[in-house]
């Protein structure tokens, strides 16, 4: 599609959604810009009158008071209202502007639920995620393009219409100035449309440098291994190359920008010496001669306004392109078919890989998972079992390869129902910076306020206690993040976590090495626990120690993204095979670091 057809598309796009946005706001912007188009040749027109008054007055004996001053005021007015229309408009762009950040971006974000949790993993969908945020403010930009360009028109198309009554000549000097000015902006619109699309991935780098830098988290690793410097200095390099593009491309467009210039220049003096001319001749009044040098200085700030207007109008529309195509490109249709309750879960043949790597992560696995029934995954890092769990929660796309309820594929049914019946918690759970009631609640946010389910998980996990001592109790806002906040330790964020993932009460609960922040006495009673407490669901647990694994009723061991082998922990033994291997290499380390006690 060409570029022309393209920026109409945007602009019919844009311009729907200002009106559904605000039409009385886009009306005014333009009514505005439509008088403001006029007031170029108003001003020379009152500025002719105005000096042919003075010049008859002067060479006469009557002096026209009434007619100098009526122009005089209307040339101080002229001045006075565009300078209110100007600020009105630029007041009214800012609540517009207002109302599409708030609407644009909320639809964006909105729509972006509806894209597959696994693009989000994806660079290139994390560039072009950033393009389409920026994108959406360059709707409202390219509104304000466009109606730039009504103005510049209505000045132009106006002045011009004076000029060429004064001389034909004219015609020829606009074609002169108009056609050379818009190809070169428009060239340089495209090109800063291109560096602004391999910019983004740049600054995403520099972004993630300077995040380094400054969170709390990396901080601490960075200053123990003096790696602050090695990271400012990575900065640095990414801020200078993104900002070196930047400027070489300024200089190149001052460079045809000062040749643009320098026709101007030529053109001004040019046509002032032609209607030196004329006036010496006698073929205009003095008031014509000022009105005429006047409107070609005011074509000359016109034009280049016209013409950077028209570049920025196709430089935005390429902008939003990116952002209306982006949900569309991305988003997938959700399943129709409803899962009120999961009654199995069955992976067949299940095989997943990654799209940035060359073998599958995890193949043929084959598993069941029914109410009731304890599993825990174990396996060396790396074997594939964070993997599997996400395929089971329905992350990354399976489908013909998990069954729901013995009938259904997972791809299927309404994902958001799905999800509601599940509870997870993953390696890498969040830490809200919330009060701990709502850190707990936040898994079914309908049930924030149900205090007495919130204390029950919080006891299972072995968390209340501590919570308890806090001034504020449950109130108190967990983190540093905000004023008052309390830290927690690694293990008692995990039990906070543990008791969200519980809170939710999912007919399935998939934990991913929920406990390994924990000392091993915690750890075993936080599982045991738990296990006791979910006795009618259907679980499914992560983990590298084996004394905990053994409260499963299957054990499922995991390697190279493989079943290698499984059953109860006696079957496994009996076995002789890695896990038997594992168990006793366990049991020597226990033995030693605990003289001789296995919890358990
Ligand atoms: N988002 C991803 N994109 C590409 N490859 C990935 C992604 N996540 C994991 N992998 C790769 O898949 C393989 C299995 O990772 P996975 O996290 O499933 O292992 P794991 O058994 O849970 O390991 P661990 O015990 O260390 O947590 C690894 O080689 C990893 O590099």
């Amino acid at each position: 599609m060409n570029l022309a057809k393209k920026s109409i598309q945007s602009l019919v796009i844009s311009y729907k959604y200002a009106w559904n946005i605000s039409k009385w706001s886009l009306m005014a912007v333009s009514f505005s810009r439509v008088i403001l188009g006029l007031v170029p040749l108003l001003s020379i027109w009152l500025l002719e009158n105005l000096l042919d008054s003075m010049a008859t007055s002067l060479s006469g004996d009557k002096v026209f008071y009434v007619a100098i001053i009526i122009y005089l005021v209307a040339m101080a007015s002229v001045t006075f209202f565009s300078f209110a229309f100007n600020k009105i408009t630029e007041i009214i762009k800012k609540i517009l502007q207002y109302k599409f950040d708030l609407d644009v971006k909320g639809n964006l974000l909105t729509g972006a639920q509806k894209v597959p949790y696994m693009e989000f993993e994806d660079s290139v969908f994390q560039n072009r995620f950033i393009r389409a945020l920026t994108g959406q403010k360059s709707m409202l930009n390219l509104i304000d393009s466009s109606t730039s360009i009504l103005q510049a028109l209505i000045s132009l198309m106006s002045l011009m219409w004076y000029l060429v009554n004064v001389s034909y000549l004219f015609g020829i000097l606009l074609f002169i100035l108009v056609i050379p000015l818009t190809v070169l902006d428009i060239t340089y619109g495209k090109q800063r449309f291109n560096l602004s699309r391999i910019l983004v991935e740049k600054g995403r780098e520099e972004g993630y440098y300077e995040s380094l830098l400054v969170s709390r988290e990396s901080l601490k690793e960075l200053r123990m291994n003096n790696l602050e410097p090695f990271f400012v200095d990575k900065w640095k390099q990414k801020f200078q190359e993104n900002h070196k593009e930047k400027i070489k491309q300024e200089i190149k467009q001052t460079k045809w920008l000062v040749l643009s210039n320098i026709i101007l220049w030529g053109s001004f003096i040019g046509s002032g010496s032609y209607v030196l001319f004329l006036t010496v001749r006698g073929q205009l009044t003095i008031g014509v001669f000022t009105a005429v040098i006047q409107g070609v200085q005011k074509l000359q700030g016109v034009v280049p306004s016209l013409t950077n207007s028209l570049a920025r109008y196709f430089e935005y529309s390429l902008h939003v392109q990116d952002y209306s195509n982006f949900i569309p490109a991305y988003a997938k249709e959700n399943g129709t078919k409803s899962i009120n309750k999961v009654e199995s879960i069955e992976a067949r043949d299940l095989s997943f890989q990654y799209r940035n790597q060359t073998i599958p992560t995890i193949k043929n696995i084959n598993f069941r998972i029914t109410p009731e029934k304890k599993i825990a995954i174990i396996g060396e890092n790396g074997a594939g079992k964070t993997t599997l769990v996400k395929c089971l929660a329905g992350l990354y796309e399976t489908t013909d390869m998990i069954t729901l309820n013995d009938s259904l594929d997972i791809s299927e049914v309404v994902q958001n129902q799905y999800r509601a019946r599940l509870s997870v918690l993953f390696q890498d759970f969040n830490k809200y910076e919330l009060d701990a009631a709502s850190n707990i609640a936040s898994s079914n946010i309908e049930q924030l306020s149900n205090d007495e389910k919130i204390e029950k998980y919080a006891k299972c996990t072995g968390i209340h206690t501590y919570l308890n001592t806090l001034k504020a109790r449950y109130s108190t806002t967990l983190g540093r993040l905000f004023k008052g906040g309390q830290e927690l330790s690694g293990g008692q964020w995990q039990k906070v976590a543990i008791s969200r993932a519980l809170f939710k009460e999912g007919d399935f609960i998939f934990l991913d090495e929920p406990t390994s922040a924990l000392d091993p006495e915690s750890e075993f009673k936080v599982i045991k626990n738990l296990l006791k407490e979910v006795q009618d669901k259907g679980v499914v647990y992560i983990t590298h120690r084996l004394n905990v694994a053994m409260l499963a009723d299957e054990i499922v061991l995991m390697g190279e993204g493989e079943i290698k082998e499984r059953g109860t922990h006696e079957e496994l033994l009996n076995l002789k095979g890695s896990y038997f291997e594992l168990y006793n290499m366990q049991m020597k380390q226990m033995t030693i670091s605990r003289g001789g006690a296995f919890i358990g």
